[in-house]
């Protein structure tokens, strides 16, 4: 994996990184590692997520889902950090994408439509949540466990559990003696994609979580005192030092639609690490080449408070394009789809610097696990460095309890200082709606 900062350098860019301050800036990185290796050595919260390739235990996963490797589907019951990692792995790598399912909302509609196009019988349930608590994780087991009932489809035959050492999901595993792993010691949701949390999914569809965990190995040992001899420090210093020139929005743009999923992982890590005391970029997601006919007109155009990240794998398969039959078409005759997409990425990546606007580049090889699992690794890492240069509580989200305390409380019909809050905010209705 490489990354290029050339097109957010002053040099090239507004807002834009002056190399002086770079090099000023990559003395507070190499006190900075000092502080996360520190961590990592102590296994201390947060940090251990740093160490995850080297104590998550793949043979431990791979003897939990040994019961159901025979499965057609696997289906996904989790939220946020216990969904999002295992749903990127999938769609990055497998060769059907479509036999993982991910229930991570709790949008009846989509539960339904869901679980009645899976045959229930052909179906592994990966339930994940390190809390163990979590509504909407514990409302759709519910739902998916009486659809089991429903067909008379044993589900105590065809799950697997990953969840903490306490709570409502480790009871009910514990009562039916159903095959559990744990969560990660010390690592928050959003960090624990090379973990069971993200590879129990993968190991079900007989991926190679072993070559996700070397790629993370590779990207550990790519960790260095110096942003200049780090892909992944390289990036989040540009990061950190982008946000601080005024580009408080990240717009993370993969070139692949097989990784369309790590925005939406990546958003994640990025807004729940960083978004703290007033500040933290934020995640826009977008997809090349797609989004060049849309979002691009206003990254190009719009106000000067982005960098657009780039992210895209050297090798692509080879997909002819048929020699076009019309005069206008000639400029494709002889390409293929890897060619057009890669020229696609390098004119747009281009025009960033063009309209004065930055964009960073991260590469990697292939869609393959080892890259895979260096991208999961680098972007974490990158963050946790993040999160040091800007002095926040990087693995911590308290700004989310707000709402679960609010939304317990509306369905239990309690009242609390936070249903005061729902009943008395200040609404403007326009238009006309049935009453509820
Ligand atoms: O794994 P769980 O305990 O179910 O938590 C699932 C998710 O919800 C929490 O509220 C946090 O916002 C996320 O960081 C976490 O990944």
């Amino acid at each position: 994996m490489h990354v290029d900062i050339g097109a957010a350098l002053a040099s090239a860019a507004d807002p834009g990184v002056e190399r002086a301050a770079l090099d000023d800036l990559d003395e507070r990185v190499a006190d900075a590692h000092e502080r996360i290796e520190r961590g990592r050595a102590e296994g201390e919260f947060g940090y251990a997520a740093l160490n995850l390739p080297e104590t998550t235990d793949a043979d431990e996963i791979r003897d939990a889902v040994a019961p159901v490797t025979d499965a057609e589907s696997v289906v996904t019951v989790g939220i946020g950090g216990s969904a999002l990692g295992a749903r990127t792995v999938t769609e990055a790598l497998a060769d059907d994408p479509g036999r993982h399912v991910v229930l991570d909302n709790v949008d009846p509609e989509h539960v339904e439509r869901t679980l009645a196009g899976l045959s229930l019988a052909d179906t592994a349930i990966n339930v994940v949540s390190r809390s163990g608590t979590t509504a909407e994780t514990l409302a759709n087991f519910l739902v998916v466990r009486a659809a089991y009932e429903d067909a008379g489809v044993d589900w105590t035959e065809r799950i697997v559990v990953t969840t903490g050492e306490s709570g409502p999901l480790r009871a009910l595993a514990d009562e039916h003696g159903l095959p559990t792993l744990p969560v990660p010691e010390g690592v928050p949701g959003r960090f624990s994609a090379l973990s069971a949390v993200g590879l129990v999914p993968p190991a079900i569809l007989g991926l190679d979580i072993e070559g996700l965990l070397a790629g993370g190995r590779a990207a550990a040992d790519d960790l260095a005192p110096s942003l200049y001899d780090s892909p992944a420090y390289a990036y989040g210093a540009m990061c950190y030092a982008l946000e601080e020139e005024g580009a408080s929005v990240n717009a993370f743009m993969p070139y692949a639609e097989r990784l369309e999923s790590f925005g939406e992982w990546f958003a994640q890590l990025w807004a729940e690490s960083l978004g703290k005391d007033g500040r933290g970029q934020t995640p826009a997601r977008a997809l090349g080449a797609t989004d060049q006919h849309s979002q691009l007109q206003l990254y190009r155009a719009g106000p000067r408070d982005k960098v657009v990240t780039f992210v895209r794998p050297r090798e692509r398969a080879d997909v002819a394009i048929p020699d076009p039959d019309h005069d206008d078409l000639s400029y494709l005759s002889g390409t293929d789809l890897g060619d057009l997409i890669d020229a696609e990425y390098e004119a747009t990546v281009a025009s960033l610097p063009a309209a004065d606007r930055p964009a960073l580049e991260v590469e990697i090889d292939r869609l393959d696990a080892r890259s895979v699992g260096e991208l999961l690794y680098a972007m974490e890492a990158a963050c946790v460095l993040v999160g040091e240069l800007a002095g926040v509580e990087t693995f911590t989200q308290p700004a989310v309890e707000w709402g679960k305390n609010a939304t317990r409380a509306l369905v239990r019909g309690e009242e609390t200082e936070e249903t005061a809050v729902v009943d008395d905010r200040e609404r403007l209705r326009i238009g006309e709606a049935e009453s509820l």
